[in-house]
């Protein structure tokens, strides 16, 4: 028996199975997908298994994590149904309710949901796990290990999942327009587009760590680097003026609003 199987190796599913092949050993970890070929591809790529449909990977996997579409997660426990006898289900997907999980796989299979994000993929994701009510502190712990390879992971309460979901899961998509924006704005100084994508995307890699670092309130790592009269405090005025902070805080919370539709 392999510790881990992996139904979908799209975008989030491969990050979580190379994270799983680092921590476990690729001899650990099986994997299936709608489209086999691409599962046989990244299983060539990682040295892992690909196996064909989902009953086998669940078969050859203790923990079997559902990486598929929030809408697809019933379906495939139908499928998986008289298959996961003393495995755990770990759900990836938005949205969808550990209740829910419990009533599709039956109460007695443990069931535990993750919220990783894309930056997983190169160790520096945030993730979160919550545990349904058959959920015993080993599952949260080898799920945790499996995980600690992708960045940084924290339990949290259920119900604030889609909340989470939305600045941290979500959130990437929400950064990278900006990093882009940004770029797009040095150019127009006249900086070469290579090299002005690598300065904000490192700017903005740097000023993050600053905040998790130092612990010291965003406003105030602002203030530092306004100087009186500056120019730095000239573009914070043109930011405002546009209204950034509502656009982001609207952006978390449409986000936020539509994470709790997806599992419907
Ligand atoms: N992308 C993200 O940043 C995040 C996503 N999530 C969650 O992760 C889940 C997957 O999202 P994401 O990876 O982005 O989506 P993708 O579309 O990239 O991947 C979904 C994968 O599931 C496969 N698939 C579909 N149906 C089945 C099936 N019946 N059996 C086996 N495999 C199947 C697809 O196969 P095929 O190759 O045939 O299309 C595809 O490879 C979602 O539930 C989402 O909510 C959570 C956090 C962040
Ligand atoms: O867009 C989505 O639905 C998923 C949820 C978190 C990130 N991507």
């Amino acid at each position: 028996m392999k510790k881990a199987a992996f139904i979908g190796t799209g975008n989030m599913g491969s990050a979580l199975i190379k994270a799983a092949c680092r921590a476990l050993g690729p001899d650990q970890v099986v994997v299936a997908n709608r489209t086999f070929e691409k599962a046989e591809e990244l299983a060539r790529e990682i040295g892992c298994q690909a196996v064909r449909t989902n009953q086998e990977a669940a078969a050859a996997g203790e923990y079997v994590f559902l990486c598929v579409k929030p809408k697809l997660i019933h379906g495939v426990l139908e499928e998986l149904s008289g298959a996961l006898m003393d495995r755990v289900v770990v759900s990836v997907a938005a949205g969808v309710l550990l209740a829910d999980l419990e009533s599709w796989t039956g109460e007695r299979v443990p069931v535990l949901r993750i919220m990783p994000n894309t930056p997983c993929a190169i160790g520096a994701g945030m993730t979160a796990l919550s545990g349904g009510k058959t959920a015993k502190e080993k599952h949260f712990t080898d799920v945790e290990d499996i995980l600690a390879q992708t960045g940084r992971v924290e339990r949290i309460e259920e119900g604030l999942m889609d909340a989470f979901s939305a600045v941290a899961g979500c959130g990437p998509a929400f950064i990278y327009p900006y990093i882009e924006a940004l770029a797009d704005g040095g150019v127009a100084a006249g900086l070469p587009r290579s090299k002005a994508l690598v300065y904000a995307a490192q700017m903005t890699l740097g000023a993050a760590s600053m905040v998790l670092e130092s612990g010291a309130h965003p406003g105030k790592l602002k203030d530092d680097v306004c100087s009186p009269g500056g120019s730095t405090i000239a573009g914070v005025a043109e930011l405002e003026r546009h209204g950034l902070r509502a656009a982001a805080i609207d952006a978390v919370l449409a986000a936020w609003q539509k994470n709790g539709q997806l599992g419907k």
